[in-house]
């Protein structure tokens, strides 16, 4: 008896030491036991420090790893991490309104040390475009602000902009996450009808590289094996809670999140 093998697929840009991008979702696939595959869009040169430079891959070479994808293997759920430009994002939403499995999109606009990931212009198209086709966008706060155009700086402001950006861009879900706000980690979602929260302590570290990414990743990876939305995001929330505090300090920066000693912590919970 063959048994359905639960594929994810990762469009993002990469991160050479490892803890962002690509290679966070690649890892995050593989704990969770989801196939993992990639689609890069831009190579990054960056570490712990920063982001050091970037190379976009030509469109010709982004379509071809989209039909590469299309013409062989199975996708169960996709998210997308950083597209840099406009005209990366027309070709990977032409591909995504072909796609019948759930699309996870975490908005990169700065990497954690600030330097900018998508060309400003895109910003727009990115919310005209992309965010209709979700199954759930990811923001930070700085995001969230950034689609909405208002400020947010209360949790009551959380919860009205996880339901702008659903009401008002035409998101499938919004989950908003508080790493950017004091005390307790807390993230709202807005699933189209009701509201729910999920909240850990904050851990006291430097070391979140790569976060927004890993959780992205973990929604996808659950997505893929068929768990419910809203389960999908209070797993994926306990997997990023274990992976920061099991963080490392590795390389002279903010430090990676650690995959490996998640897998035990989560699996017990399950
Ligand atoms: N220091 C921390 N301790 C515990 N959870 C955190 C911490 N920082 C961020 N988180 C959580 O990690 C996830 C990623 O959030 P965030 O840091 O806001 O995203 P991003 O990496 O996109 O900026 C969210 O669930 C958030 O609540
Ligand atoms: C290629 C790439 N994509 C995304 C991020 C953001 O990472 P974070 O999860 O820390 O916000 C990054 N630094 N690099």
């Amino acid at each position: 008896m063959s048994r359905r093998i639960p594929c994810s697929l990762t469009i993002a840009g990469t991160d050479p030491s490892g803890g962002a991008g690509i290679q966070a979702d690649l890892k995050t696939f593989q704990e969770l036991k989801s196939y993992g595959m990639s689609v890069i869009t831009s190579v990054v040169a960056q570490n712990t420090t920063g982001v050091q430079d970037i190379h976009h891959l030509p469109i010709g070479m982004l379509e071809a790893q989209l039909d590469s994808i299309r013409s062989d293997m199975p996708v169960h759920a996709v998210k997308t991490g950083m597209i840099a430009n406009r005209e990366m994002m027309k070709r990977i939403g032409e591909w995504l309104k072909d796609e019948s499995s759930p699309y996870v999109m975490d908005p990169v606009m700065v990497a954690q040390s600030g330097d900018p990931l998508i060309q400003p212009e895109a910003r727009q198209f990115l919310r005209e475009n992309l965010l209709p086709l979700t199954a759930i966008v990811t923001p930070n706060i700085p995001e969230a602000e950034d689609i909405i155009g208002e400020k947010i700086t209360t949790l009551e402001d959380m919860k009205l902009a996880a339901e702008s950006i659903v009401k008002s861009f035409g998101a499938g879900a919004a989950l908003i996450k508080g790493g950017h706000m004091e005390g307790e980690a807390i993230d709202y979602l807005f699933d189209g009808t009701t509201m729910h929260v999920f909240s850990s302590d904050r851990v006291e570290t430097k070391n979140t590289h790569g976060t927004g990414c890993t959780y992205s990743a973990a929604i996808t990876a659950y997505l893929s094996q068929g768990v419910p939305l809203v389960d999908a995001v209070e797993k994926a929330k306990n997997y990023v809670t274990a992976a920061i505090r099991h963080s490392f300090s590795l390389g002279k920066g903010s430090g990676p999140t650690n995959h490996w000693a998640t897998r035990e912590e989560v699996f017990h919970y399950e």
